[in-house]
């Protein structure tokens, strides 16, 4: 009797549904100015603010790469938190943010259903009190109440999903730009070409959904069940007393303890799993990337092998953690339902068995009230206890599921981290602004260093870390030469042709020009020309473009390859309300490429297609050129892009590309592409990195003085540098260009002998003619 006077009678709900009914309204006020604002704002809500590569840079100090996770096995450690907070610091930016407002909305909900939940317990103790002791009126006012219940707790369930919901998006749409800043950073950071993370189409689609949805899914897995379990213990603590409370608190205990021992590595298992899942997901991408050329070589069947081994790896390790799961999921059912439903039981039953004991021998009318009573506390206990045991099971699987974000927080922190982590290249000095100029460079291939021997100390400590993740390099590091201290300069209107043998480093030499490896060497220095607007027409004016081996096709429409990489934006501002006088112009450029067909043939130039597929490997090189030619930038590299183009086809594109004022840097092979050139730079590639830059005094390609402003320059680089070397490199260069002059010389007499050639039918043609004349007058 004394555990039972303690409960708060059911007749007291009525003054303890006032607080409720106030929540409730008021969160309804706050929900629906929450959606009206939400479908008026729904489409800037999607679109969040870019991050500054300022702002990215001071964000670098949230991500070092020491704190990255140290040992996955201990589950939840310490530089998990810390990398939880840092990945939380985007999501939730400040305090102030919209996603914030969510956070209350979703958690007014969750406190709503927990304050439910226990108000239906205790009307569930009311309605079966008066059906014990015959309570018509009773019964129906309960039943009529039920229903009232049902309505806020349906309402608040569809609210709580849909709120989760909401959430997981924002969060992935902030990571997902954040992640879009950082990695599509443009000189001299260039993370999309230089990170060293393997898979990293995984890490930006499939992990971040997952982290997202998780992350939304754990804050109502464990707030919830963390409200109820504190409400409930409550609640159950008035009936249960001191000794029947400690002792919920030493279940709890038990339970943790247990769970703990049985728990497996549940975040290096998800980390594992997200990684195999990218190298399966790589395997069909490449397939589908590159399906011509398999198909060609029919190696369909070797292709087929391939992805099946990666799919059967990735299930292998799915497979297992079902296995692992087994023993867990049993310990866990075990605990949650039958255990604690047990000890409920227990704790239920003892004050009930004693107070029967003592109240034995006392009047019938007495008993009839005291029965009522009991069965009203007795329901509702049970009621409790059944929702304390839910809750607890709840709180372990949100537990399950914490480890597992553990295991994907380490993923995405990698990707961040690493990403943060790759330093900037070294700036080009400014110079005249027009032009290149490289001193005692040495071109390197960069090696795979890791950036600090902090890591690669943290790497040797960490078993899991060396599973899951690639080795870290920093493309600026210097590994092989393959040139050494190259020097050389080049002004408006000399154009440079870079040649030497397969893998001697011409491209490498063009990607130290381009600003996409950096420069190393003692002393080494890089001028590059800079970007300006034409003054004639206002348009910007790159320094330097290239054009590189493997021609490149935007998705997008037939306008979008050429003016790659200008957006229809940029096109559209810059021809004003005028656009039919930039399609005109993008037509002459075409006819220059010799596609003027092209237009027409694909239907216009909105004509959305997959290019890569639909154009031939020689148009695809001649859409290159043209965007060089749309975008008229002081030096344009040509590095090999007009291999699969017609020699004709070649030289005029050659030519034209001049005629607009683009200096060339062309690497090939090619000796007849010589005569387009006015310096020779030559890789010797017999190891010791050396090279030649030589002019080439009888192209017939220099202009004139008068035609050619820049005349008396060329004249004085050759004055002065007849031929720039490292020592010991003249005689290979002299051999190369008398073999080149050589070629040429041939090439002109086969031209001559084909004239001869006409010249010797013609006569021929003749002589017959009069033989023939000759003969019939004889007859
Ligand atoms: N990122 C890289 N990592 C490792 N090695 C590289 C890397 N880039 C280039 N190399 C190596 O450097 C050497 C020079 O490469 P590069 O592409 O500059 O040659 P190339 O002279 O342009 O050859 P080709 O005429 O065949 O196009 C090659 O042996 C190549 O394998």
């Amino acid at each position: 009797m004394v555990v039972f006077s303690k409960l708060p009678r059911i007749d007291h709900l009525s003054s303890s549904r006032q607080p409720l009914l106030l929540l409730l309204a008021s969160i309804l006020v706050f929900r629906s100015a929450f959606l009206s604002s939400d479908v008026t704002s729904s489409t800037t809500s999607t679109a969040f603010p870019t991050h500054s590569q300022a702002d990215l840079a001071s964000d670098a100090r949230y991500f070092p790469l020491h704190s990255r996770q140290r040992n996955v096995k201990s589950k939840l450690s310490l530089s998990f938190w810390q990398q939880f907070r840092s990945l939380l610091r985007i999501v939730i930016p400040s305090i102030r943010s919209r996603d914030v407002l969510l956070l209350l909305a979703h958690s007014s909900f969750l406190v709503l259903r927990t304050v439910l939940s226990v108000a239906v317990a205790k009307l569930d103790g009311r309605i079966v009190r008066n059906l014990v002791s015959a309570d018509g009126y009773g019964f129906l006012r309960g039943l009529a109440l039920w229903f009232a219940l049902a309505v806020p707790s349906i309402y608040t369930n569809s609210m709580i999903r849909y709120l989760q919901s909401k959430l997981s998006l924002r969060f992935r749409g902030r990571l997902t730009r954040y992640i879009h800043d950082l990695y599509l950073s443009s000189a001299p950071y260039l993370r999309y070409h230089r990170v060293p993370l393997q898979g990293i189409d995984q890490y930006i689609t499939a992990d971040i959904e997952s982290w997202s949805e998780s992350v939304a899914g754990i804050y109502g897995n464990l707030m919830k069940p963390s409200l109820d379990l504190l409400l409930f213990t409550s609640q159950l603590s008035r009936a249960l007393g001191f000794r029947g409370t400690l002792l919920l608190f030493v279940n709890y205990y038990l339970t943790i303890k247990i769970l703990q021992a049985v728990t497996p590595a549940f975040g290096r298992l998800a980390a594992t799993e997200a990684r195999l899942e990218g190298d399966y997901r790589a395997g069909v991408g490449r397939v589908g990337r590159d399906s011509e050329e398999i198909a060609f070589y029919n190696g369909g069947t070797l292709e087929r092998d391939i992805l099946t081994r990666a799919y059967l790896r990735l299930i292998k390790h799915v497979n297992s953690i079902y296995k692992i799961r087994i023993a867990y999921e049993w310990t866990e059912d075990f605990v949650i339902k039958y255990l604690w439903s047990a000890a409920g039981y227990g704790l239920i039953a003892v004050p009930l068995l004693i107070t029967r004991k003592r109240g034995e021998g006392k009047n019938r009318v007495a008993n009839d009230g005291v029965v009522a009573d009991r069965t009203e506390t007795y329901i509702s206990n049970r009621r409790l206890l059944l929702s304390l045991a839910d809750a607890g099971g709840r709180l372990m699987y949100a537990y399950k599921d914490l480890v597992e974000v553990a295991g994907l927080t380490g993923r995405l922190y990698t990707l961040l981290s690493t990403l943060h982590n790759i330093s900037a290249l070294q700036p080009a000095l400014p110079g005249d602004g027009n032009t290149f100029e490289l001193r005692d460079v040495d071109i390197c291939i960069p090696s795979l260093i890791p950036p600090s021997p902090d890591l690669s100390k943290e790497k040797a400590v960490s078993p899991a870390f060396d599973e899951d993740v690639e080795p870290l390099d920093h493309l600026s590091g210097s590994g092989t030469t393959l040139v050494r201290a190259l020097s050389l300069a080049l002004r408006p209107s000399m154009h440079l042709m870079i040649t030497g043998s397969n893998g001697v480093g011409k491209t490498s030499v063009a990607r130290v020009l381009a600003g996409l490896w950096g420069p190393s060497g003692v002393g080494a220095r890089v001028t590059r020309p800079s970007s300006d607007v034409d003054t004639a027409n206002g348009r910007s004016r790159p320094g330097v473009f290239v054009v590189p081996q493997r021609a490149y096709m935007v998705t997008g429409s037939l306008l979008e390859q050429v003016i790659y990489p200008q957006t229809l934006g940029e096109f559209y501002a810059l021809h004003g309300g005028n656009a039919e006088d930039g399609f005109k112009e993008l037509q002459g450029i075409l006819e220059a490429a010799h596609l003027g067909y092209l237009v027409e043939r694909e239907g216009g130039w909105g004509t959305v297609k997959e290019w890569r597929d639909v154009l031939s490997g020689g148009e695809k090189q001649r859409m290159s050129l043209s965007r060089a030619f749309y975008h008229r930038p002081k030096f344009v590299i040509l590095d090999e892009c007009t291999s699969a183009v017609s020699s004709d086809v070649e030289g005029q594109m050659y030519e034209h590309a001049k005629s607009l004022g683009i200096s060339l840097i062309t690497i090939s092979l090619r000796p007849s592409l010589m005569k387009y050139h006015t310096h020779l730079l030559t890789l010797v590639g017999d190891g010791t990195g050396r090279w030649t830059f030589t002019p080439i005094a009888s192209s017939p390609s220099v202009t004139t003085s008068d035609a050619n402003p820049y005349a008396d320059v060329i004249a004085s680089q050759q004055d002065t540098s007849e031929s720039q070397t490292n020592p010991g490199s003249v005689a290979v260069a002299g051999d190369l260009i008398r073999v080149l002059e050589e070629i040429r010389s041939l090439e002109r007499r086969l031209e001559e002998a084909k004239v001869w050639d006409a010249r010797v039918r013609e006569l021929e043609e003749a002589l017959q003619v009069r033989e023939g004349g000759d003969a019939s007058q004889g007859r």
